[in-house]
């Protein structure tokens, strides 16, 4: 009973999902006829803060740390496992060849340039390829190498000769599908008898036709809509199940109840996937309604320390006047790179002409650019191509820029409600063991509220942020030292 209106509270929101979705279609076009309505959203975007940037933005952060991610990102911290079965031997792996996989994917794998597999591939291979199979629901940061194991699995398990869906994995957006799909071609290239297929909205196929593709890989809406409305994939015959970004997958209305009806039409003995890069609550309650009887793999996340970088303070009481002790730094002392964090896209449209002006090569990175555009922009600054970065802080997070000697706060992180966002302070100034350099921080203070934050920001870390005279040229130089 409890399980029927659950179910229908499910269909209801799907119906009122779907109603939502058709809304938002129609109204496009509306938005593009009105030149008065788009130049109000622009300077409302103008304004955005930051905080509001990231909130719109989850999966186009998660797309643009993969376009800009080169390669593994590598800890020292240890997996955490907990074992359905506790008291089952726990299998890990130092080498891709003890996992026996078939030529083909291991000469794949090779091609990609993996020498060996990542901390959470160690363990998280073993498992997922064991038999019978077993189900799991995996955490660990971005560029870790979550995708390279579940495209790893997929492909191990398929069984090529079966001219069917086999596999199905569901990704947030269409974006992110597609990157999926080219690891996917990329490990399987020497495998070319499995053929995958996209789920996505656009790819339209003819009624009553049954897919020939062993994987299937897509969006929870039209992933649906094929197992069911339109059957073009029978979900009896899956035997791996993948659900990827289950944070992100949550941030978006409608999609956690579509992936449990695409979960519900698998058969028990299906393989159960799902993973995540962070773990709060809310996504480990859905993980465990997509995920029975589950492994669980956690990886902590390389802790963040302030220890190793010397913070200052410039007293200032306009954005003018920060503007000229930034200038003062820049001429007392030489700066490789610097990244400057502004609170909107509006200062940091501005700060970035102004620096252009005074000569100074600047990349300006804001939200309503579009991720390709971010990517390019970021590798650019990678290159050494502009010296200096402006921008608000959605952008930023989770970019590592190793060469990036200085960082600078013109203004200070604040969280919506007008408190020190203690979280993002040390994200943009904090460096990993990994990057154990020297760094210098400078933050500009122009009110009695900031030096406010200030004050907080330092109580919360216990670490004194010295007070900086731009005016005084030799002091500036001191820091340098
Ligand atoms: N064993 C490995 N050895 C070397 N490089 C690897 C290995 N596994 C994955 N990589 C590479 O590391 C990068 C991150 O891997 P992957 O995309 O699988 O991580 P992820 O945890 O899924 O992160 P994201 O969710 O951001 O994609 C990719 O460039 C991938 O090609």
């Amino acid at each position: 009973m409890a399980t029927d209106s659950w179910a229908q509270a499910v269909d209801e929101q799907e119906a009122a999902a779907e109603s939502i979705g058709s809304l938002q279609i129609k109204e496009k076009p509306e938005e593009n006829d009105s030149s008065s309505a788009s130049a109000k959203s622009e300077a409302e975007g103008e304004n955005k803060t930051a905080e509001e940037d990231d909130n719109d933005d989850k999966a186009a952060q998660s797309l643009l740390n993969k376009l800009i991610r080169n390669n593994l990102v590598n800890t020292t911290n240890q997996v955490e496992v907990l074992q359905k079965d506790p008291n089952s031997p726990l299998y890990s792996v130092k080498s891709f060849e003890e996992l026996r996989l078939k030529p083909q994917l291991l000469q794949g794998v090779y091609g990609m340039g993996f020498n060996r597999p990542s901390k959470i591939q160690e363990t998280a291979l073993p498992m997922m390829l064991a038999e019978p199979p077993q189900n799991l629901i995996a955490q660990s940061q971005s560029g870790t190498g979550k995708t390279a194991a579940f495209v790893l699995a997929m492909l191990s398990h398929v069984d090529p000769m079966n001219r069917y869906p086999q596999c199905l994995c569901v990704s947030p957006t269409y974006e992110l599908a597609l990157q999926t799909g080219k690891v996917i071609e990329q490990m399987g290239k020497h495998y070319p008898e499995v053929q995958l297929v996209y789920a996505i909205r656009g790819n339209k196929l003819q009624r009553g036709m049954k897919l020939q593709e062993q994987i299937v890989i897509g969006t929870p809406g039209t992933m649906l809509d094929w197992c069911g409305k339109f059957k073009f994939i029978d979900p009896k015959k899956i035997r791996v199940f993948v659900l990827d970004e289950a944070d992100v997958m949550i941030a978006t209305q409608g999609h956690q109840d579509q992936s449990i009806r695409i979960q519900r039409m698998l058969p028990k003995n299906c393989q159960m996937l799902l993973f995540s890069a962070t773990f709060e609550e809310s996504v480990w309650n859905f993980a465990k309604r997509i995920v029975p009887d589950p492994n669980i793999i956690k990886l902590k996340r390389e802790e963040e320390t302030l220890d190793t970088i010397k913070q200052y303070y410039v007293l200032c009481n306009s954005r003018e006047e920060k503007f000229q002790a930034l200038c003062n730094i820049y001429g007392a002392i030489t700066i490789a790179q610097a990244m400057i964090f502004c609170h909107t896209r509006k200062t940091a449209g501005w700060l970035a002409g102004e620096l252009s002006r005074e000569g100074h090569q600047v990349a300006l990175l804001s939200g309503e650019m579009q991720v390709e555009q971010r990517a390019a922009v970021i590798e650019r600054f990678r290159d050494g191509k502009e010296k200096v970065l402006v921008t608000t802080n959605v952008c930023a997070r989770g970019i590592d820029v190793e060469q990036v000697s200085v960082v600078i706060n013109f203004d200070l992180p604040i969280d919506k409600d007008g408190n020190p966002d203690n979280e993002t302070y040390l994200h943009r100034i904090g460096r990993t063991g990994r990057f154990g350099k020297r760094g210098l921080a400078i933050n500009m203070v122009d009110s009695r509220m900031s030096m406010n934050i200030l004050n907080r920001i330092q109580q919360h870390f216990n670490k004194k942020i010295e007070k900086l005279d731009t005016d005084d040229l030799d002091e500036i130089e001191k820091i340098a030292s």
